[in-house]
């Protein structure tokens, strides 16, 4: 048993203008507000907006334990970076988490593992969480996608371990392929991944915990959460009864 809190984390992406990412926060900030597994320290929520929402759901879910942060951050902290954020801005704002290598972020604006490295490391340096997206591109068996996975956790702590940065990294195991699709992976062979992965993990002497995301929804969490310590949400999330409905699957752990 283990007495770590289940962590449920959701990304907007870019699916939401400023009303109805109010109102979700609003909606989800009251469900909350009364929820047991809440009042109990039961669960660890943060919420990724798009970046210019950040402040307003700060001031939304103030009085809640859920935190914000961001869905990407740029490497460095300063300077001539048209249209990026620094790590150094959001934790001024009060960010706490910033996604990075996300498989849309790799596969439409050009991220890299070289990026990915150099992005984890301004998370860590600024105090953010890197909320570090990996996963393996085709289904294939559970081996083969923890090997890709711990591959793409390596190369993503090779610039922190350079700066000799340290802290906590949640990582968001993703299959590609079940991103954006119409059903999760199966629990069985998300569980099994989530195993190999955390024997990986305290092999390589690295410490994080891992969390699913790809096409998560509501009925998932209650059939892995012995093995993965919380979800990553997207689309099956935009209703935020959907979002109250998951946290009434937080176990006692
Ligand atoms: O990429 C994801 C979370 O960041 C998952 O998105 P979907 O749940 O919409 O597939």
């Amino acid at each position: 048993m283990n007495a770590a809190p289940i962590i449920l984390g959701m990304s907007l992406k870019m699916y939401f203008g400023q009303r109805r990412t109010l109102d979700w926060c609003r909606e989800v900030a009251s469900a909350i507000a009364r929820h047991p597994a809440v009042l109990e320290g039961r669960v660890e929520l943060f919420l990724l907006p798009s970046f210019p929402l950040i402040a307003p759901a700060q001031e939304i879910f103030s009085t809640t334990p859920m935190r914000i942060g961001a869905q990407d951050l740029h490497w460095e902290d300063q300077g001539a970076f048209t249209g990026e954020v620094s790590g150094a801005l959001l934790a001024e704002m009060g960010a706490r988490y910033a996604e990075i290598g996300h498989a849309e972020r790799r596969r439409l604006f050009g991220e890299t593992d070289e990026t990915v490295a150099l992005k984890t490391a301004a998370a860590l340096r600024n105090g953010l969480t890197p909320v570090l997206c990996v996963g393996e591109t085709h289904q294939g068996s559970a081996e083969q996608a923890a090997q890709a996975c711990l591959a793409q956790l390596e190369s993503a702590l090779t610039e922190a371990q350079r700066q000799g940065l340290h802290g906590e990294v949640i990582l968001a195991y993703e299959p590609v392929w079940a991103i954006g699709a119409a059903e999760s992976a199966t629990p069985a062979f998300i569980a099994e991944v989530c195993d190999l992965l955390r024997t990986g993990l305290s092999n390589a002497g690295h410490r994080a915990r891992i969390i699913y995301g790809g096409s998560a929804g509501p009925g998932l969490l209650s059939r892995i959460q012995d093995s993965a310590d919380g979800l990553f949400l997207g689309r099956f999330a935009h209703d935020p009864r959907a979002f109250a409905s998951i946290l009434d699957e937080v176990q006692l752990r």
